[in-house]
């Protein structure tokens, strides 16, 4: 798999790299070896699973609200410190996350490509990565991308693999994967049938304690995931997975602030819901569906 695009290095910031094109910024030792160690011993403290084969996740802030796929309102669980206390080092200062999911993958854990809801969060959506370094796979969305956020969800469940290998699903992670109401190895098809996808994939080695920061293109248009596998060639030399800790960070969008105008409608839900809505006539012109 090729490997990521050249990022530009501040010469006088060398922790700090920057793709401004697609919109990714990735700041390395974003958080101590002290924080790390304290965050990991604060995740196990409420759970103490570290051997299981899928990811475990902790929700602070705002929860998700699986029926609305936006923040729910009622449900709240106080953000804890050693999160609050690197909120005045993030790069975007306008406006802060106020939902935090923390996650612990177990070596060889992965997500399935993604492209996180757009009209429920703001623009600016963060992963900061501890524990140890992962690949993370993004590819420009394409067709084929379109098309399976366009399909029903009852057919999404009807058609999951037998094989339950994760597969694309172009969609927010957490209805998907996460959910813990929903099958979290759902895929849409089996990898063999998928039609390849148009644009290249590329991965992007986030080192644990960096700050991965995405915007524009890369935050609405690129999907985002990784690969369920044990190994993973690191720098050229293969590695063994470990385990490995995030915590996404988004801001919640309330009110009028609710949609999205970006310019990849393809893969966009506040667009999908749109035409959704339309009579079955407009829907058939749609050029999307073509
Ligand atoms: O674990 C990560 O770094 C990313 C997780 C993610 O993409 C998500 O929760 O939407
Ligand atoms: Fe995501």
């Amino acid at each position: 798999m090729p490997s990521a695009p050249v990022p530009v290095t501040n010469p006088e910031n060398p922790k700090i790299q920057r793709w401004d094109d697609i919109g990714l910024l990735l700041i390395h030792d974003f958080i101590t070896e002290d924080e790390e160690a304290a965050m990991i011993a604060a995740f196990h403290a409420v759970d103490p699973r570290l051997d299981g084969k899928r990811r475990i996740s902790q929700h602070f802030g705002y929860h998700f609200d699986y029926t609305t796929f936006g923040a729910s309102e009622t449900s709240f669980t106080p953000v804890p410190s050693y999160i609050t206390d690197f909120l005045p080092r993030l790069p975007v200062q306008d406006y802060l996350p106020d939902q935090f999911t923390a996650q612990y993958y177990p070596p060889g854990a992965g997500i399935p490509p993604h492209v996180d809801t757009h009209s429920m969060f703001g623009e600016a959506l963060y992963s900061l990565s501890y524990g140890s370094a992962v690949p993370m796979v993004f590819r420009l969305s394409d067709a084929n991308d379109a098309r399976k956020m366009r399909l029903p969800r009852r057919s999404l469940q009807s058609s999951v693999s037998e094989s339950k290998t994760e597969g694309a699903s172009g969609t927010n992670p957490e209805s998907a994967a996460t959910a813990p109401d929903s099958q979290t190895t759902m895929t849409v098809q089996s990898k063999s049938e998928e039609p390849s996808p148009e644009n290249p994939s590329w991965e992007l080695v986030l080192p644990p304690r960096s700050l991965l920061l995405m915007t524009g293109p890369a935050r609405y248009g690129y999907t985002h995931g990784i690969k369920s596998r044990k190994t993973d060639i690191i720098n050229g030399e293969m590695v063994h997975r470990q385990g490995r800790y995030s915590i996404t960070m988004r801001t919640i969008r309330r009110g009028d602030e609710i949609g999205c105008n970006c310019v990849f409608p393809g893969v966009c839900d506040a667009r999908i819901r749109e035409e959704q809505s339309r009579p079955a006539a407009a829907q058939r012109m749609d050029p999307l569906e073509k």
